[in-house]
């Protein structure tokens, strides 16, 4: 029976003993299973723990306290590397209701990594795994997706992920740009127009809906569109069906949709700005976007990734350049720290990139907020603080070294020395 699904799969007893195996699961993993004896933690997480004594939620636990199947999103080791994988474990039960053992189906989710690999999202904190486990259920149905992020933190990587990850993946992925659409290129861009529909319409164009047809429409910063076409995108998505601009025929495009937007809807919704029953129709769904400042255990792995596949990739960021960036806010999320790594690998003139190569805006905010640290919330050690202070001093101070010393109540050799120990440049110098 094992062997009939053709996902990686296993049947194991409540103390995670395998007992069963399919070819998938024995091909994915390189840790021989022995019948009666390995562990589903020692196959899949090279560990003689289970899972929840690092930091993972075991799907067995939870399907044991609600008797009922669980999922969980976790990194294990495959023969290929580390790599994310989606748990759906089930509990078997005899004719009783006594609980037999349970059946683990795993699915293999290529779109995301924990270490830097082309083309994938990557990070491995609580709240990006979180996310995945969304993306994934989204992804086996053909539910309206709705994503909710605020700006750079990855909608558009996310609705591919979703397309990606789903039966449509072999058909078109369209995305429709939502802000600044008149009425007029909502029409001719959404629905395609027949030649002589209006001046300069020379020849019939296809719509976008018409192109994505069999696959995935994302409708980006849905939350722009104007009230009186919202009317119309409601019809188009209750109906599938529309017409080309100067066209009697009716047309019928079947496509999944995900929408996304960085505004609160329902706040749009409350002051009659965006219409109710179209924000019940595309929010099907809700998949919630981290901001990069509620996952910031992933920055160090994300610098990697943007340096690795940049014009710089020899180049390498100092340990106290990386501790200046873990702690600034990145109001443009994810965007915003690939173009800060990109320019501060251009400026820095080694191939250690310091903190005093990090644009200014980093530099200060980061300083004010090391400084103003409030000790009831957050305590930082004193090298972080001083490392803050001296960078912000570093971008600011005019005058020569000597001088700096004196104010600072310090040698010059000890100012050299805390320069240097912190990766940090006098702008005189
Ligand atoms: N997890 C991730 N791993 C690697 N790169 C990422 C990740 N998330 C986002 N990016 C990159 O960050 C940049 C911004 O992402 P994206 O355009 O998807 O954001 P967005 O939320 O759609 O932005 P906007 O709201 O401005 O449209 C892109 O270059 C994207 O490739």
């Amino acid at each position: 029976m094992i062997n009939a699904i053709d996902k990686p799969a296993i049947f194991i007893s409540p103390d995670y003993v395998i007992h069963a195996v399919n070819q998938a699961y024995i091909e994915t993993y390189d840790t021989q299973v022995i019948l009666g004896q390995s562990r589903c933690h020692q196959i899949s997480h090279h560990s003689d723990e289970p899972c929840d004594k690092h930091g993972e939620e075991c799907p067995l636990q939870q399907c044991q306290s609600t008797q009922r199947a669980a999922n969980a999103v976790h990194i294990h080791s495959t023969a290929q590397g580390k790599s994310y994988c989606d748990i759906l474990m089930k509990p078997i039960k005899d004719s009783s209701g006594e609980i037999l053992g349970f059946l683990e189906i795993l699915d293999a989710i290529d779109y995301a990594s924990t270490e830097s690999k082309k083309g994938t999202m990557v990070g491995q904190s609580a709240p990006f795994k979180q996310m995945l486990n969304r993306i994934n259920r989204a992804s086996q149905s053909s539910i309206a997706v709705l994503l909710q992020g605020e700006t750079g933190a990855g909608k558009e990587l996310v609705a591919k992920a979703v397309h990606q990850a789903s039966s449509r993946n072999d058909k078109p992925f369209v995305v429709i740009e939502c802000t600044g659409l008149s009425e007029n290129l909502f029409e001719s861009e959404l629905f395609g127009y027949e030649k002589g529909a209006f001046t300069g319409a020379t020849t019939s164009k296809k719509g976008l809906i018409e192109i994505a047809h069999g696959g995935t429409v994302f409708f980006d910063e849905i939350g722009d569109v104007p009230l009186n076409m919202q009317v119309k995108l409601l019809r188009l998505l209750e109906t599938q069906c529309y017409r080309a601009v100067g066209g009697l025929k009716q047309k019928r495009s079947d496509f999944r949709l995900v929408s996304a937007s960085h505004k609160n809807l329902l706040d749009l919704v409350e002051k009659g700005e965006f219409r109710r029953d179209l924000y019940y129709r595309i929010a099907g769904f809700p998949i919630y976007l981290p901001s990069l400042r509620e996952r910031h255990d992933d920055i160090p792995g994300l610098v990697k990734h943007f340096i690795k596949y940049s014009e710089y990739k020899h180049k390498k960021f100092s340990v106290n350049a990386l501790t200046l960036l873990s702690r600034y806010a990145f109001p443009g999320n994810i965007r915003e720290l690939k173009n800060i790594i990109e320019q501060a690998a251009l400026i820095a003139n080694e191939d250690t990139i310091h903190s005093n190569d990090l644009p200014e805006s980093v530099q200060l905010t980061v300083t004010s907020d090391v400084v103003n640290t409030n000790t009831d919330t957050e305590i930082v050690t004193l090298d972080d603080m001083e490392c803050a202070y001296l960078s912000q001093i570093c971008s600011q101070y005019q005058g020569s070294p000597a001088e700096l010393a004196i104010t600072l109540n310090i040698s010059v050799r000890t100012l050299y020395r805390k320069l240097q120990r912190y990766g940090l440049k006098l702008t005189t110098l």
